[in-house]
């Protein structure tokens, strides 16, 4: 099941620059991890904010739930989602 998700990135100015970069870093593995297994297929920056547009390819409401929350920035984000479904004039077959 596709869901569109919107992540918007906030994280405090007065938390340490060291805890910071940790995140990031711990973030930026997990992400690539889940694109590689696929459950991640897209993911772009939106120009000019500390945000992301995703398509994320899971079993359903709880997967995307345990996932989104598993997420190291978690804490940090705000997330709207967005269910997805085929579109009859998609020529992709992946589309579901
Ligand atoms: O940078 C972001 O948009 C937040 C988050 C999502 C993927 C990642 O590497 O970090």
């Amino acid at each position: 099941m596709l869901f569109h998700v919107e992540m918007e990135v906030r994280i405090p100015h007065d938390l340490p620059t060291e805890r910071t970069d940790a995140l990031k870093q711990a973030e930026r593995i997990r992400a690539m991890e889940l694109q590689r297994t696929g459950v991640w297929r897209h993911l772009w920056r939106v120009a000019g904010r500390y945000a992301n547009v995703s398509v994320l390819d899971v079993s359903g409401p709880q997967e995307l739930h345990d996932m989104l929350s598993s997420l190291p920035l978690f804490p940090f984000m705000e997330i709207r989602v967005t269910p997805l479904c085929r579109h009859p004039s998609s020529i992709h077959d992946d589309d579901r």
